[in-house]
């Protein structure tokens, strides 16, 4: 027994890819998939950036001191990485993807899997990604997979062992990307609940930035504790509203990732979060993030409105918003959580 998944023969086998997006988790996944044995193209932004991965084999804007495989190449010509592919994997922030797809949408080879990285749901359509990957590229819901799980980019680059989601609803799909990207460090499971998957992965980004802002106000782990323990059942109670399968978020799409991103100093929004507990501005935290993407600081802003729709409470949420976006400081948002009507625990 190897523990290599078995392909059903169903899926086309995923050969080559192209990774769209050379930030952290785009060229960290880009590695994930050559180390598995994949032919893999990364499309870069910049022309010096996909020069770099090309002839010295590293991204040290991103990844610093990684090296990257020899059959990961690059290029800034998007026509140029997804030639051939068997599944395009999008990796760029949430609220960029529908402008980058539109763009690229009339070059994805015809049965492509569309294969979406980003965590986060658009403003304005309240759209979780996969929905967006869909109706820009005018494809089919079971032709689009979401990767999502405690994915911390800069240890995956450094081969530390992660498990991973991918969900499809097309479960062939989602077996033939599993063998795709299956390595001695990075073990992937299947899942055909994309919804709750990709609002796991969306919701979290927004409790890492109260954790975050509790670790500025010095608080200590019970703090992190119940904001990551009511944050899974608020991330949960939207996610069943929405039609996901509550088990999802007792998995590595919901408190995997949760608990990963709410206690690590790599993850970028709780990093935003504490500099805002520390009484800095959104600017200066912006400033600071060297423009990687904190995508919770957007994304808070259209999981509280689907809460609303939903008839969902997600009083942590709430308190995120008002202070990325409403002017209240974390001390004022601490009061009103604590503040609160006192309630059963499962109401
Ligand atoms: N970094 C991580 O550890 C993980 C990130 N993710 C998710 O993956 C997605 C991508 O994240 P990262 O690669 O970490 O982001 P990043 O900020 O490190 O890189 C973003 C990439 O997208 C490109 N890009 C293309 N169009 C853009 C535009 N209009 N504006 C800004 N950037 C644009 C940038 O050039 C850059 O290469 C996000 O949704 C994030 O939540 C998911 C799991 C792990
Ligand atoms: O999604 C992540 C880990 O799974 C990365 O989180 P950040 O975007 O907060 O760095």
């Amino acid at each position: 027994m190897t523990g290599e998944p078995v392909l059903a023969g169903v899926a086309e086998e995923v050969r080559r890819v192209a990774v769209l997006g050379a930030g952290s988790w785009g060229t960290a996944f880009a590695k994930v998939l050559a180390d598995a044995g994949r032919d893999v193209v990364l499309w870069a932004r910049r022309a010096e950036v996909a020069d770099t991965v090309r002839q010295r084999h590293a991204n040290p804007d991103y990844l610093p001191g990684v090296r990257l495989p020899e059959n990961l190449t690059a290029t800034a010509d998007a026509a140029v990485a997804v030639r051939g592919a068997q599944a395009v994997v999008l990796a760029v922030p949430s609220q960029t993807l529908r402008d980058n797809l539109a763009a690229w949408r009339n070059l994805l080879p015809a049965s492509a899997t569309l294969v979406s990285l980003a965590k986060g749901v658009e403003l304005g359509t309240l759209k979780r990604m996969s929905e967006v990957v869909s109706e820009v590229a005018e494809v089919d819901q079971n032709r689009v997979a979401v990767v999502s799980g405690p994915n911390l980019a800069k240890e995956i680059a450094r081969e530390q062992p992660t498990a991973t989601v991918i969900a499809c609803a097309d479960h062939e799909r989602a077996v033939a990307l599993q063998h795709a990207c299956s390595t001695g460090y990075f073990r992937p499971y299947t899942n055909t609940d994309v919804v709750g998957c990709e609002l796991g992965g969306a919701c979290k980004n927004v409790i890492a930035l109260a954790c975050g802002m509790a670790a500025g106000l010095g608080f200590g782990d019970n703090t992190m504790a119940t904001l990551i323990t009511r944050g899974l059942a608020e991330m949960a109670r939207l996610g069943t509203a929405l039609g996901a399968d509550p088990m999802t978020f007792a998995g590595l799409a919901g408190m995997g990732d949760l608990v990963a991103t709410c206690a690590s100093p790599l993850s970028r929004n709780r990093s935003f979060g504490e500099r805002l507990g520390r009484g800095e501005s959104m600017h200066q935290a912006q400033q600071a993030a060297h423009g990687q993407v904190a995508e919770g600081v957007k994304s808070c802003t259209s999981i509280r409105e689907l809460g609303r729709r939903h008839g969902v409470d997600m009083p942590i949420t709430d308190g995120v918003h008002q202070v990325c976006h409403e002017g209240l400081s974390p001390q004022d948002v601490t009061a009103r959580l604590l503040g609160r009507k006192p309630k059963a625990e499962w109401s």
